[in-house]
């Protein structure tokens, strides 16, 4: 596959069935352009993983990004950090995020240790680590995997660690809801998409991307261990969060 991005037009034309949304080929060749067109604050958030590593991250340690998709989350540790402040590891799902993401890594920082495997994040047996990035991707797994993946990760981390967590978020209030969803939409009609678009994806997602409540999330980051977590960054129903595992 080249290596080129291509705009995402998955749901610009009426499909008969909308099949369930997955992270297939035709994802992946359009994930940079879709995911900066439907995730408000996705820069942001990317921008801010580096700041975050430069007061947490005790130099040399491993960092895990799961669910890292093309491996954002570890460019932008790259372009923060120097060569043996990290070793990142990502683990994802999807064998064809996996290849491209090696690459990348390969082309644009060769000099730090950058790791890419095909693993289900449910499965792994994590080791010691100073950050863990779960970004747009617990919001994936069937609700009740959840809780015992946190554990499992508030575990793998060492005293002083972090985790970032970065989620699509629904509210308990139906009409706060309501309003940040329209708003939602009018953001992703801004950035190009029809209502066609919009509404196919939404079926599509129906089922297989199921948000939490911010409140539900740091209630289970509590149960998970974490004395201490704070939403740093909220646009719209977009949210990341940081978990410490005291020192
Ligand atoms: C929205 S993307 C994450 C975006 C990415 N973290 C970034 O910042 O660009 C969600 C990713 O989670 C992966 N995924 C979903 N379920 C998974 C699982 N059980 N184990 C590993 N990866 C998973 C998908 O393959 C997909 O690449
Ligand atoms: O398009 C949407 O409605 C989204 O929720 C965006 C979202 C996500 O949050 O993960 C959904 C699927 C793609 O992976 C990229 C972004």
């Amino acid at each position: 596959m080249s290596d080129a991005s291509y705009r995402d037009a998955i749901f610009s034309t009426p499909l008969d069935r909308v099949a369930r949304f997955s992270f297939d080929e035709k994802v992946v060749a359009c994930f940079p352009d879709m995911i900066r067109r439907s995730v408000p604050g996705y820069g942001q958030v990317l921008g801010m993983l580096g700041l975050i590593a430069e007061r947490h991250l005790r130099h040399g340690a491993r960092v895990y990004d799961l669910g890292c998709s093309l491996g954002a989350g570890g460019l932008a540790l790259a372009g923060a950090l120097p060569p043996g402040a990290f070793d990142y590891v990502g683990l994802d799902l999807s064998p064809a995020m996996v290849e491209r993401a090696r690459h990348t890594f390969a082309d644009e920082c060769p000099e730090h240790a950058m790791q890419v495997e095909v693993a289900d994040i449910r499965e792994v047996d994590y080791a010691p680590a100073g950050m863990i990035m779960l970004n747009f991707t617990l919001q994936f797994l069937p609700p009740e995997d959840r809780d015992a993946l946190l554990a499992r990760l508030y575990r793998a981390l060492e005293p002083g660690g972090v985790l970032v967590l970065s989620e699509k978020t629904v509210d308990a209030d139906e009409y706060d809801n309501a309003w940040r969803v329209e708003r939602y939409h009018d953001f992703k009609r801004a950035n190009g998409y029809s209502d066609m678009e919009i509404s196919q994806k939404r079926t599509a997602l129906e089922n297989v991307l199921v948000p939490d409540t911010l409140e539900a999330h740091h209630a289970r980051l509590e149960r998970s261990g974490f004395a201490r977590s704070l939403t740093w960054f909220q646009y719209l129903n977009f949210a990341s969060m940081i978990a410490f595992k005291e020192g």
